[in-house]
């Protein structure tokens, strides 16, 4: 068995890197199946019957960082050519071309999903931290009504995330905020700002505060709350996969 691995940074939120990657598809000759694929987090195709290759399996990984959606991508073939003929053929031809697709197919697609997401409207929260306890907002009017969120917004066209973090954090809470450490991404399911369903996420980061005492301009209220306290919290649902995450960030000493 061979295999080749490769990993592309893509300054695109999970979402865009996923779909982009469906819609451009793979550099291979014979058409793959669909194995697995749970959106937004991975994806494994496999050459099906009557393909020239005997075996061939394609799996993507979408990991978020602060930077953009991390791909990590394997190839792993097999083909049926055995002995040394086998083995000249794997290294001499197939690997090369399989290097070599690949290379040009990852550049257009880093390009595609960036292009991509100047579309997509992201949304980006704060989990200020203090004194081991982090502050958690009550949303005031609309769908999420009375729920708990991190405070934070949606990103404007042509602003970076933490300028878009801090920015909202002054609007929202009256303090400037200092970024600190990428916490994670998730997805929204719903309708974001008009865009299309399910395409915008929030990432948040984790923060301190750079001086003042959070007011609730927008919220209905504030709360300081410790690890402990995270889960009872009435969430909006998407959020509550980003708790463990938060609850780290609170227990480390
Ligand atoms: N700020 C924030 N928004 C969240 C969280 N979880 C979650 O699903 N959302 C959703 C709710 C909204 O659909 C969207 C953020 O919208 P927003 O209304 O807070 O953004 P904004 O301050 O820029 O809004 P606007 O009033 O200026 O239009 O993201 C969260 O933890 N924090």
């Amino acid at each position: 068995m061979s295999q080749l691995r490769f990993t592309t940074l893509v300054e695109a939120p999970l979402t865009v890197a996923f779909d982009v990657a469906r819609t451009l598809g793979r550099p291979w000759g014979s058409p793959l199946e669909e194995v697995v694929s749970v959106r937004p987090y991975r994806d494994v195709h496999a050459v099906g019957p009557g393909s020239s290759w005997r075996w061939l399996t394609h799996s993507r990984r979408f990991t978020a960082t602060g930077t953009g959606t991390l791909v990590d991508e394997q190839v792993d073939w097999e083909t049926g050519v055995p002995g040394v003929l086998g083995r000249l053929l794997d290294r001499v031809v197939l690997r090369r071309r399989i290097l070599r697709a690949m290379r040009s197919h990852l550049d257009a697609y880093a390009a595609a999903a960036e292009r991509r997401a100047l579309d997509v409207l992201q949304v980006v929260g704060a989990a200020i931290v203090d004194e081991g306890r982090v502050l958690v907002a009550q949303r005031s009017g609309g769908p999420y009504d009375g729920l708990w969120e991190f405070p934070g917004g949606k990103v404007e066209r042509g602003e970076s995330d933490l300028a878009a973090l801090v920015r909202e954090i002054a609007e929202e809470l009256g303090v400037e905020v200092v970024p600190q450490t990428f916490v994670g991404e998730v997805l929204l399911d719903g309708v974001v700002g008009g865009g299309a369903p399910g395409s915008s996420t929030l990432r948040v980061w984790s923060a301190r505060l750079g001086g003042g005492t959070p007011v609730a301009h927008e919220h209905a209220a504030l709360r300081w709350v410790r690890a402990d306290e995270l889960e009872a919290l009435d969430w909006i649902p998407a959020d509550r996969p980003l708790l463990p995450a938060v609850r780290t960030l609170l227990t480390r000493p």
